[in-house]
């Protein structure tokens, strides 16, 4: 089965729920690393946190909320490994697979609903990465 880590700050606690009871029910496995309820806290520990797992290897890939997505996408790309798109849509969680091969996808609880979040999760995670020579070599650029 496939391992997705999933965490996200304050405000992506709610919709954190409602994407990992998504996943639970579509086959995959979520290994949730909080927060763990509504109280204010700090998005870069969750980026942290999750930036581990995936380096670590105990999660395929990661999926990122706060409140518009970007802080916590900044703060995961700090980490070397991690390549973490915030999307908004359907067609920039695709690309952020095809073009990028993004490992790990921000979004913003407080920017998109729930629906057109489930919506980027199944497209990233579905979604192969292209290849070809010119995006690897992009790639392999950033290190
Ligand atoms: O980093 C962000 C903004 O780019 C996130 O949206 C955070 O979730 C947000 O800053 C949290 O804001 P709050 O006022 O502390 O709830």
């Amino acid at each position: 089965m496939t391992t997705i880590a999933i965490a996200s700050d304050h405000a992506g606690y709610e919709m954190k729920a409602q994407i990992a009871s998504w996943l639970a029910g579509n086959g995959y496995e979520v290994l949730d690393l909080g927060c763990n309820g509504p109280d204010s806290v700090d998005y870069p520990d969750f980026a942290a946190a999750l930036a581990a797992a995936v380096n670590g290897k105990r999660a395929e890939r990661g999926v990122l909320i706060c409140g518009s997505g970007i802080g916590i996408s900044i703060a995961a790309n700090r980490h070397p490994g991690i390549r973490a798109a915030l999307v908004h849509d359907v067609t920039t969680a695709r690309l952020a697979r095809q073009h990028n091969d993004a490992n790990v996808v921000a979004l913003g609880a407080r920017i998109i609903g729930a629906e057109i979040a489930k919506d980027c999760v199944d497209a990233f995670l579905t979604t192969d990465f292209e290849g070809g020579e010119r995006h690897s070599r992009r790639i392999a650029k950033m290190g």
